[in-house]
């Protein structure tokens, strides 16, 4: 017989992934990067939030952000806290560290089902940052809270963030370190990224949007590829809000991602 916690994150866990799979909307951008990443109204959250709440599997928020836009969400889409953070304000070599950015109390508070916490492997910072993400895994487990993590190598001996042993790195460890969703980045290919999944071992790999790609049509063809490899789906923030049609950009890689449209078909969904 599962134990309470146990049914519950079953359950979490379905609402995120419907049919296995998953298109989440990260929007946590606003320290990551600053106010900067956001361009005419879009620097109005609630008028992101509106478009594509009714498109998107989840948005992954901070904690403030979620509790000033619960009007628009509520309801309507699963909600994940992320509880780490940290801004590009800190010198160079301070931002391979992420700081807590809210509690795991925070987030069942807030009706959230699921937290998220960054990892960076291989940083100067790879101590404090596992002290952090253990702190948030025994927290969450009490409350049947999956967790998700971004598992983002980065650090002095890793020459290329986005290689395929590099990444598949991180996601081993992620499995060990508990992870129940893993967010991690593109290989450059369906091959390579099929190996990253092979390594995740069953527990979901969903791939980090990235920086806006030139044309929806290429990132839909990436997401594509993720979808081929065997991943379960994309945790997108650029590649939607910096879009000149967020709703539609959504819909286009929900449609990749859910019912498996080739990119030139999706990209049609766009408008
Ligand atoms: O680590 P980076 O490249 O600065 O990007 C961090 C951002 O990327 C994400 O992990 C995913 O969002 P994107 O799809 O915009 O890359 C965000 O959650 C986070 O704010």
């Amino acid at each position: 017989m599962l134990s309470y916690a146990a049914v519950g994150k079953k359950i979490r866990l379905g609402r995120l992934l419907p049919d296995g799979k998953s298109l989440i909307f990260a929007f946590d951008h606003g320290v990551e990067h600053g106010p900067s990443d956001f361009s005419g109204e879009t620097i109005n959250p609630r008028k992101i939030l509106e478009k594509i709440v009714d498109v998107v599997d989840a948005i992954m928020l901070l904690p403030g952000m979620a509790n000033i836009t619960s009007d628009v969400w509520a309801g309507k889409v699963p909600l994940i806290v992320k509880v780490t953070s940290k801004t590009s304000l800190r010198p160079e070599d301070a931002r391979l560290l992420q700081s807590p950015f809210g509690w795991v109390e925070d987030v069942v508070a807030l009706g959230a089902e699921a937290v998220a916490a960054t990892v960076y492997w291989g940083s100067h910072y790879e101590d404090s940052m596992l002290k952090q993400w253990f702190t948030v895994k025994r927290e969450a487990e009490k409350y049947g809270l999956p967790c998700l993590q971004l598992s983002y190598p980065r650090g002095p001996a890793i020459k290329n963030m986005y290689d395929v042993e590099v990444v598949r790195y991180g996601v081993r460890a992620a499995i060990e370190s508990g992870a129940d969703l893993i967010k991690t980045y593109y290989t450059g290919s369906t091959e390579t990224f099929r190996e990253v999944v092979k390594t995740a071992a069953g527990i979901p790999v969903l791939m980090s949007g990235g920086a806006k790609a030139k044309t929806l049509l290429d990132f839909l063809h990436v997401v594509k590829s993720v979808m081929d490899a065997g991943g379960q789906g994309v945790v997108v923030g650029r590649n939607i809000f910096q879009h000149e049609n967020p709703k539609g950009a959504a819909k286009a890689i929900s449609a990749v991602v859910h019912e498996g449209l080739d990119p030139e078909e999706a990209v049609k969904k766009a408008g």
